[in-house]
């Protein structure tokens, strides 16, 4: 069996560092792993380990620029659109690879999770190949500064979640900006941010955290009773489909990235019986619940 990790996240959430530290961790335990990159826009040095498969060697947005004149926004869809048109070539290169992992780093424009249709059909085409794929989400932990600020991380990884139907792992990255060292204050910890207690309700969303109001006491914000009662329906979503807590991932813990993995290795045995299921090929009985 052949399996692919595809690691997602928005820009500069730590998902090239994870690919990384998750090539670095298969290695030491004698499992073989490719690295795969499919930012087109990727600074070379971006790589601790080449990558086995690389979207660069079709085409790159600084071709897209150079030859097309396109902007980096706009060559960076023009490449996902080339890649779409040209499967073939990343076929061909998936099939050199039996009885391996293959780390597939994502680019990190939203869009490409919210709506675009690269994904999506990606995950078709691996799965097409008898490959079985999961994600994991990097959601970076600045995001715990601020209940708000967590909102809209949590609804950006439900977001992709529901644009892609695969197995699913979110985490929460670069947590040694805010978890308590014993040698030198976090970050976090130093701002009086975090304590072991909010990290946790964070981690595992606490319905109570995400609707109770800005401030304290008599200090706290009136609450816009529209945007109360969306926010509770929100959390409702979130409460009854517990999809959205977070691993939490500490590069300075070996055993955070050990624990990971094996999140990873168990949502991949997870239907190992049955055939992969293609994403939206949905009916009508899987809307059964949702009256
Ligand atoms: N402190 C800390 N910094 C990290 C960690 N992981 C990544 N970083 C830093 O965060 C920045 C972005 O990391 P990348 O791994 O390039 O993030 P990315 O998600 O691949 O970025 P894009 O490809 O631009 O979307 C770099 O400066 C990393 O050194 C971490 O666990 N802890």
């Amino acid at each position: 069996m052949r399996y692919a990790v595809l690691v997602t996240g928005p820009a500069g959430a730590g998902k090239s560092t994870f690919s990384n530290a998750l090539m670095t961790h298969l290695a030491a335990s004698k499992r073989t792993a490719h690295l795969v990159n499919l930012d087109p826009a990727a600074a070379p040095d971006s790589f601790e380990y080449a990558p086995s498969i690389d979207i660069k060697d079709l085409i790159s947005v600084e071709d897209t620029m150079s030859e097309l004149n396109y902007g980096p926004n706009g060559g960076l869809i023009y490449c996902f659109e080339y890649l779409l048109q040209n499967m073939d070539w990343l076929e061909e290169h998936i099939g050199e690879y039996e009885n391996d992992y293959l780390i597939i780093d994502c680019p990190g424009q939203i869009e490409l999770y919210t709506h675009h249709p690269f994904l999506p059909s990606l995950v078709r085409n691996l799965s097409r190949l008898g490959m079985r794929t999961s994600a994991v989400y990097l959601l970076e932990s600045q995001f715990m500064e601020d209940k708000y600020k967590f909102f809209s991380g949590v609804l950006s990884a439900m977001s992709a979640m529901v644009n892609l139907e695969i197995p699913w792992i979110n985490i929460m990255s670069k947590m040694d900006l805010v978890l308590p060292n014993t040698e030198e204050p976090a970050v976090g910890a130093r701002n009086g941010m975090r304590t072991q207690r909010n990290i946790a309700r964070y981690l595992d969303p606490d319905p109570l955290l995400l609707v109770a109001p800005r401030g304290r006491g008599d200090e706290a914000d009136p609450v816009n009773p529209r945007f109360h009662a969306l926010n509770q329906a929100i959390v409702q979503l979130i409460e009854d489909h517990p999809l959205v807590s977070f691993l939490p991932l500490d590069l300075t813990n070996p055993d955070s990235i050990e624990t990971i993995l094996s999140h990873i290795d168990y949502t991949m045995q997870y239907g190992e019986d049955e055939e992969p299921r293609e994403p939206h090929d949905l009916d009508e009985g899987d809307f059964a619940d949702m009256d």
